[in-house]
C-alpha cells in the first residue's frame, strides 16, 4: 500500500503530497524508433500507465514536458518549406510543439486514468508563457541542444551554410544548440493554480514558450528554449510541492558517469551536489541542469526534496526506495 500523505503543520492532519513531474526526452521518443507522431503517441500511452499510477495512488500530480527535439524538428520543417509558406516564428514552433506534445498527454493520461478506475480527474494542457529576462547571459551564449542529431560532417555544413551553432550532445552526435534563458516567471501560473485541486496540468511544456515584457507590459516571443526541468522547479517551487520527480533516462545520478568506476547515488544533499557540479560529473545540456532544478527546488523551502529517475521507478522513488534523492542537509 503506497503511503502519500504528508503531515501538516500541527501534525494532526494529512494532506496529499503535491508533486510536480518532469518528463524527459525518452517519455516521448522510443531510441531506435522513428519520431512519427504515431510512435510517439505509443510512447507517450506507455508514460501515462505510469503516471496515472502516480494520481492512483493519491498523489496530486502537475506535468511538465520536454520538447527539444520535437520543437527542432518543427523548426526545420519551418525553415525548409519557406518557399512554399513562411517559416515560424521560433516561439510559434514552441507554441506548435506545446499543442502537439499536450494533446498526446492529455489522450494517453485520458485513457490511463480509466483503466485506474479514475475518469473523474480531468486533465488539461496549458499553452504556458514563461517570462525570461532579455539580458540573460544565455542569449550570447546558445547551448541548449534542440532536434536532430548530425554527423561532424554534417554539423561543419550547417554552421556555414545556415549560421546554427553546432555542438557534440553527450557522445550522441551533433545537434544544434539555442539559447536557454532561465525561467523569470510563469505567467500563466494563476490558471495552475486554481486548477490544481481538480485537474491534473500539463503546463510550461519544452520549458514554456519564452517572452520578454516590453516597456508598455505587452509580451512577446524570444527565440530561445527553456530547460524544462528548471522550468519545473520553478512550477514546483511556486505551487508549494513536496517533491519535485524527474523523469530521465536513467535510474539514479552517478559521479564518474559512464566510467569503470562509475557509482549510483541513491542520495545527496544539495553541498553534496553542489560539489559534484563543480568537479565535472554531470554532462551540460543533461544530467547538469537536472540536478541544478533539483538543488534549486530542495532549496525553495522546508520539507521539500526533489528524486532523479526512471520512469520505470517512479512509484518506488516517490516512496524512497529507488533514485537518486536531493536532500536539505538536515
Ligand atoms: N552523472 C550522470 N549520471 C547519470 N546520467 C548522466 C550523467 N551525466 C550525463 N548523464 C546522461 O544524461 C542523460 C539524461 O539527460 P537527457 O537525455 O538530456 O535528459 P531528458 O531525459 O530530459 O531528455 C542520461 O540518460 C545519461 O546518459
Ligand atoms: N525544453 C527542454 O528542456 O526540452 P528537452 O528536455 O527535450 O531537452
Amino acid at each position: 500500500m503506497l503511503s502519500c500523505e504528508s503531515k501538516t503543520s500541527d501534525q494532526s492532519a494529512h494532506k496529499p503530497v503535491k508533486v510536480v513531474v518532469a518528463l524527459g526526452g525518452n517519455a516521448l521518443e522510443e531510441k531506435g524508433k522513428e519520431s512519427t507522431a504515431e510512435n510517439q503517441r505509443n510512447t507517450v500511452s506507455r508514460t501515462c500507465r505510469l503516471l496515472a499510477k502516480l494520481s492512483a495512488a493519491g498523489y496530486e500530480i502537475a506535468i511538465v514536458h520536454g520538447n527539444g527535439p520535437q520543437v527542432g524538428r518543427i523548426l526545420l520543417a519551418s525553415e525548409t518549406a519557406h518557399n512554399v509558406t513562411p517559416a515560424m516564428p521560433f516561439d510559434v514552433c514552441g507554441a506548435m510543439s506545446q499543442g502537439y506534445i499536450g494533446y498526446h498527454i492529455q489522450q494517453a493520461m485520458r485513457e490511463a486514468l480509466q483503466q485506474e478506475g479514475r475518469s473523474n480527474i480531468p486533465v488539461v494542457s496549458l499553452v504556458t508563457q514563461v517570462l525570461v529576462d532579455p539580458d540573460d547571459p544565455a542569449f550570447q551564449r546558445p547551448e541548449k541542444p534542440i532536434g536532430i542529431f548530425y554527423t561532424k560532417e554534417e554539423a561543419e555544413v550547417l554552421k556555414k551554410e545556415k549560421g546554427y551553432t553546432m555542438r557534440e550532445d553527450a557522445g550522441r552526435g551533433w545537434r544544434r544548440v539555442v539559447a536557454s534563458p532561465k525561467p523569470v516567471e510563469i505567467v500563466e501560473f494563476e490558471t495552475l493554480k486554481r486548477l490544481w485541486d481538480s485537474t491534473i496540468v500539463i503546463l510550461c511544456g519544452g520549458g514554456g514558450i519564452p517572452v520578454v515584457r516590453k516597456a508598455d507590459g505587452s509580451l512577446q516571443g524570444v527565440p530561445a528554449v527553456i530547460d524544462k526541468d528548471l522550468a519545473a522547479a520553478k512550477v514546483a517551487e511556486e505551487i508549494g510541492a513536496d517533491i519535485l520527480l524527474i523523469l530521465t533516462e536513467v535510474d539514479q545520478v552517478a559521479v564518474n558517469f559512464g566510467r569503470p568506476d562509475q557509482q549510483d547515488l541513491g542520495s545527496m544533499t544539495c553541498e553534496e551536489a553542489e560539489i559534484y557540479i563543480d568537479e565535472g560529473h554531470f554532462a551540460p545540456g543533461s544530467m547538469l541542469p537536472k540536478v541544478q532544478a533539483a538543488v534549486q527546488f530542495t532549496r525553495s523551502g522546508e520539507g521539500r526534496h526533489a528524486v532523479i529517475t526512471s520512469l520505470a521507478q517512479a512509484v518506488d522513488a516517490l516512496q524512497g526506495t529507488a533514485g537518486t534523492r536531493i536532500l536539505s542537509a538536515e
